[in-house]
């Protein structure tokens, strides 16, 4: 039996019963012929079970029927009924007979009936099939379609024993014959009644099948099927019979995948299910997607993440590496052209340094640079990564909401009228049922009292018909819960996007926040970085000036000191020359006189001492003033040297101050104070030398004022020629001051003039430098360190005389006992003048009345103070003592701790007191 027409298979699952092949043997009685033979029973059933033994054989089946199995009668209940139930679910149904020649198929399948006795199983199939079609027929419509077929598998030897067991029946001697014709079936149908339609409106499906006896090769297929192997008891077939048991026992084994067939309305009903569900699943689908993107955004959000992690990794590394960026790591880094672009600014920023243009911080700068690309870099990465985020974001939302909008627009209208719609057919055809399930029921409890065989027919009919119902009625509540399901998923589903759509615009509004505030962050910072900057540079070329003011300073220095020394060396060399000279010729004059020579070289040789007498005492005034020019550099450098050795640390103090150290880098530090040893040094050889030659001159005018000037003098006639000529020489240098002093008058006229004209030009240059320094003013109102202003006018003032003694407060020089260096060319008499008062060098070169009065001085003062002075400044200066050793050894040194302003004075102190 096969249900036709064979359409979409249904996805119900067949059960286990369904799945494999029954086999049921059925073994016949020993027939006439047979037990006229005298054969014996040869196969024995196992009591009480569905086995078989054959010989030292044995086989179990599903069922065995005949001999002391079960009874034949209940072969179609057990076997061929639930075939038949199967029919009207859609499934196709096969009863295969199967045995040897006269094994009794024709009489198990029944189609040997004769005068309408039916006990085979086709015709209580029939039966069975056109009372279900009866019950059904108010609400099915059924076809039927009838065809027989025989098929008889014949081989020589079968067709040979046949010929001798005598059966009747269609044979050939070879080849397989197939006889196709209608049996009596036709009588059942009629029987039976026309053909039913079903009721218009109703919505049940209905199967349309047919019987096949079909002798099926192959078991395998899309049918329930049960195999009756049919076996004679007679010892004479026992062969035959083996080999039915075996392949029949071989056919349970044979699995089949028997599914649903449905009919057109059916079909139409699912392809509407299965377009419901594929709704559903699309829609499930697009939230499924909005998780998977959201899973991928956090992907990419996390690799962001990374990517910005090994950047920062890079960055300190490059940081960390400092100048030694390569451009090529930079590409292997590969973030982007504004990466380049930072890389670039970076290296600038680096080859700027090299390049000094801000010579004040040689060591850190180079680091802030590096720094404020790196702030850069890393604020364009993140602005970068934000901004791609928040394009990402938009995407996303966008996406969202137009998922929302197709969800909210035709496509929900569409699926919830779908959904309503379906709904009410399906309440409608719920009711249509249990409104039939009453009225059968009410028949059949009409029916129940009567007792008549026709009413007892009809009561079956009905409570078939019932249960059928209650069946459907429980399809369509099924199918009703499955649709309300579907109906909730689908606003739960509209839900879950509308929080989606809700969430990202929150994470939406948290990055354009984010975003903005550090943009703003950066601003301020790089606002900051610029004021910075600025301030930076103005320092810098302040400091750069300072800086070549410095070396200026240096070489003008030195270059004063050079001359000085120069001068003095020479003015020292002659005093030497002089003294050594008369030493000599002391010792001559000392011989000749002894020998009596001639007056006229005596008046010489008297004349020549007195010049002599008269340069020594000239040289050894100017080599005094030398010395004291000298001493007064001295102390002016050693006080400079003082400033930069304490590293400014003491608070400026005054207008002399020298608060420029502190501002220059540590290298032009020490340079500048390297410098002011190397001028220590020369000023202090020269000091010495002076010192040596001026203490030689004072032992020589102790002789002289122990033995006395004159005492070589010998006649009056010789005091004369010599009074008369040191009168001439008197005159000549009166008139020759005398026209020097015209000359300078003439000379300070003219200075004068030029005095004038240099004041007007001075006040021009004054007002203009007026003007420049309030433009300056205005440039560093901003700037706070106006002190630095202040020690570059400092600097200034320092460039107008650096080396003139106003440097060093004149009433400290003044009070330095002089000695002979404080004595007069006019006071041959007395040498030394101890009222003499030291005076500065400009004011000395101004006045001539300290070179002409008196100042008698005593030379053994000026000697004590000169050598206990000298000791001590061997002590102190000829040490192998470097101040810059000092300096770089321990810049915790005495001069340090101490104040400047407390420091010089004591050294000032050690030169007044002894
Ligand atoms: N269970 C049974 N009880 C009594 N008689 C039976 C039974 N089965 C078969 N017979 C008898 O055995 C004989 C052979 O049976 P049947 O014709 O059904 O065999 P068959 O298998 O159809 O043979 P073939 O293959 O040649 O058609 C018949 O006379 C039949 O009446």
């Amino acid at each position: 039996m096969e249900a036709v027409p064979a359409t979409t298979p249904s996805t119900a699952p067949a059960t286990a019963y369904d799945c494999c092949v029954k086999v049921s043997v059925h073994i016949r009685p020993l027939i006439g012929d047979e037990k006229l033979q005298g054969c014996d029973d040869c196969v024995v059933v196992v009591p009480g079970k569905p086995q078989v033994q054959l010989g030292t054989h044995s086989f179990t089946f599903d069922h065995v029927y005949g001999s002391t199995g079960s009874p034949s009668s209940v072969m179609f209940e057990e076997c061929a009924s639930p075939l038949v139930d199967g029919l009207f679910q859609g499934y196709n149904a096969t009863v295969l007979a199967f045995g040897q020649t006269g094994s009794g198929k024709t009489y198990t399948m029944g189609t040997g009936f004769k005068n309408g006795y039916q006990t085979g199983l086709i015709p209580q199939a029939m039966n069975a099939l056109f009372n279900k079609i009866e019950s059904l027929q108010h609400q099915v419509e059924f076809q039927l379609h009838v065809s027989f077929i025989e098929l008889h598998l014949v081989d020589l030897a079968g067709s040979e024993r046949a010929k001798r067991t005598g059966s009747d029946g269609m044979r050939f001697k070879e080849g397989i014959h197939i006889n196709k014709g209608l049996l009596a079936l036709g009588n059942v149908i009629s029987a039976l009644g026309d053909e039913k339609k079903r009721k218009e409106g109703a919505h049940v499906p209905y199967r349309d099948s047919k019987l096949t006896r079909l002798l099926q090769v192959s078991l395998g297929g899309n049918s329930r099927t049960v195999m009756i192997a049919c076996v004679s008891p007679a010892d004479i077939n026992a062969e035959e019979t083996l080999n039915t048991l075996k392949y029949a026992n071989r056919a349970r084994n044979i699995q089949n995948k028997p599914v649903v067939n449905r009919d057109p309305v059916s079909n139409e009903m699912l392809t509407m299910r299965q377009q419901l569900e594929f709704l559903q699943a699309e829609l499930c689908a697009r939230g499924g997607n909005s998780s998977a993107e959201l899973e991928n955004l956090r992907e990419r959000i996390s690799w962001l993440e990374a990517t910005n992690q090994d950047l920062r990794r890079e960055l300190h590394e490059y940081r960390m590496r400092g100048v030694a960026i390569d451009q090529s790591e930079m590409v292997s880094a590969n973030v982007g052209d504004s990466f380049f672009m930072k890389n670039e600014r970076l290296k600038r920023g680096l080859q700027s340094v090299d390049s000094s243009d801000y010579p004040m911080n040689e060591s850190g700068d180079s680091g802030a640079i590096v720094e404020e690309a790196a702030n850069e870099l890393e604020h364009t990465l993140r602005q970068d990564s934000m901004d791609k985020e928040l394009h990402e974001l938009n995407t996303w939302l966008q996406q969202k909401e137009s998922e929302m909008r197709l969800f909210e627009g035709c496509d929900t209208m569409t699926l919830k009228q779908h959904f309503g719609k379906k709904l009410t057919e399906l309440e409608e055809e719920k009711q249509a049922v249990q409104i039939e399930r009453d009225r059968l029921l009410t028949e059949v409890e009409n029916l129940s009292a009567s007792s008549d065989c026709q009413t007892q027919k009809l009561q079956e009919l009905h409570s078939y018909k019932l249960k059928s119902l209650e069946s459907q009625v429980r399809e369509e509540t099924r199918n009703q819960v499955q649709l309300s399901r579907q109906k909730q998923k689908s606003d739960e589903a509209a839900k879950r996007l509308q929080d989606e759509i809700q969430f990202i615009k929150a994470q939406k509004v948290q990055l354009q926040h984010k975003i903005k505030q550090e943009a703003e962050q950066f601003r301020l910072w790089k606002a900051s970085r610029e004021k910075e900057l600025l301030q930076l540079k103005k320092e810098g070329r302040r400091n750069e000036y300072e800086r070549h003011k410095l070396q200026a300073l240096n070489q003008r220095q030195k270059m004063v000191l050079q001359r000085k020394t120069e001068e003095a060396a020479m003015a020292t060399k002659r005093l030497k020359e002089l003294l050594e000279t008369r030493k000599y010729s002391r010792e001559n004059s000392a011989t000749s006189n002894g020998n009596g020579a001639n007056g006229q070289n005596n008046e010489k040789s008297l004349q020549r001492w007195l010049d002599h007498e008269l340069e020594v005492m000239v040289n050894v005034h100017e080599v005094r003033h030398e010395y004291k020019k000298q001493n007064q550099m001295y102390l002016a450098v050693l006080r400079q040297a003082y400033e930069f050795a304490s590293k400014g640390a003491s608070p400026p103090r005054g207008k002399n101050a020298f608060p420029r150290a502190c501002s220059l880098s540590p290298n032009a530090r020490m340079a500048r104070i390297s410098s002011l040893e190397n001028m220590l040094s020369v000023s202090s050889n020269s000091l010495v030398s002076m010192a040596s030659q001026l203490s030689e001159a004072e032992e020589r005018e102790r002789a002289f004022a122990s033995r006395g000037r004159w005492n070589h003098l010998r006649s009056m006639a010789d005091a004369k020629k010599l009074l008369q000529y040191m009168f001439n020489s008197l005159a000549h240098a009166r008139c020759q001051l005398l026209e020097k002093d015209l000359h300078m008058k003439e000379m300070e006229e003219q200075f004068i003039g030029i005095l004038r004209q240099s004041e007007l030009r001075r006040k021009e240059i004054g007002k203009e430098l007026k003007a420049r320094e309030q433009a300056v003013a205005v440039t560093l109102a901003s700037s706070p360190s106006v002190n630095s202003y202040n020690s570059l006018k400092h600097v200034a003032d320092e460039m107008s005389d650096p080396l003139s003694p106003s440097s060093v407060p004149a009433p400290k020089q003044l009070k330095y006992t002089a000695g002979i260096a404080n004595g007069s060319v006019r006071e041959s008499a007395g040498f030394l003048d101890h009222k003499q008062k030291m005076v500065p060098v400009g004011q000395f070169a101004l006045k001539k009345s300290p070179l002409v009065g008196n100042s008698p001085g005593k030379l053994w003062r000026w000697k004590r103070s000169h050598h206990q002075w000298l000791l001590q400044f061997k002590w102190k200066w000829q040490k192998p003592w470097r101040l810059s050793e000092l300096i770089r050894h321990s810049d915790e040194t005495v001069m340090r701790s101490k104040p400047l302003s407390q420091a010089l004075p004591e050294v000032m102190y050690h030169h007044r007191r002894h």
